[in-house]
């Protein structure tokens, strides 16, 4: 199971660490829980020798189980992504896509079910304005870098590259002490009882004792 990306978040920012994506990434379109590993593509700006024909030779290649990551696309105001390329990689297994720039036809995103996050909905295309610079060397979103072959994880509430998947754990316990606190809430506790559930998590993930409810 596919910890929550919340619990994922919150237990990654109890150890100091980041690594969601949400925001800048916005849902296209959102699905339930999926793991994949990132397949990263830095895009810049210009025509470059040849366009955006890697990327769609890469959507031709094997892409079971992976999460699209295309960094650098925001230096141009147009739809890097769309339907086309969306069936293209369902067809070659994808998970997901992340787009660090436009993207159009969110109904067939819908329709199709892949889940896509970007950062703007865009009318046009790209035109010549883009290029793809590198495929599988690590880029840069926002901060986060993301290598190919890291963790993603996406689902309802976001985006995570995981920079480490030994927090996966700790995030399904996590995720178990939140229920837990609706279950009390639903029960008719009050908040400061059931939020008590929560609490005791976060200081037993913190390694310290629990000081106030
Ligand atoms: O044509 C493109 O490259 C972008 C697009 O709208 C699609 O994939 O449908
Ligand atoms: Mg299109």
């Amino acid at each position: 199971m596919v910890p929550p990306t919340t619990a994922i978040a919150d237990v990654l920012q109890l150890r100091g660490l980041t690594g969601w994506l949400s925001p800048p990434l916005r849902p296209m379109y959102r699905s339930q829980g999926v793991l994949g590993t990132a397949r990263t593509v830095r895009l810049a700006s210009g025509p470059g020798d040849d366009g955006l024909f890697p990327l769609h030779r890469l959507l031709d290649e094997d892409l079971d189980g992976r999460v699209l990551v295309l960094a650098g696309g925001h230096v141009s105001a147009g739809a890097v992504w769309g339907e086309i390329l969306t069936r293209a990689a369902l067809a070659s297994g994808a998970f997901g896509v992340l787009v660090e720039g436009g993207v159009r036809d969110a109904d067939a995103f819908r329709d199709l079910d892949l889940p896509v996050w970007a950062l703007y909905e865009a009318t046009a295309g790209v035109g010549e304005e883009l290029h793809v610079a590198s495929v599988g060397e690590p880029v840069d979103i926002a901060g986060v870098q993301v290598t190919d072959g890291m963790a993603v994880v996406m689902d309802w509430n976001g985006v995570i590259a995981l920079p480490t998947t030994d927090v996966l754990g700790d995030a399904l316990a996590y995720a178990d002490a939140e229920e837990d606190v609706v279950i009390a809430l639903r029960d008719g506790s009050t908040l400061e009882e059931a939020y008590r559930f929560k609490a005791e998590m976060v200081a037993k993930l913190r390694g310290t004792p629990m000081t106030s409810a």
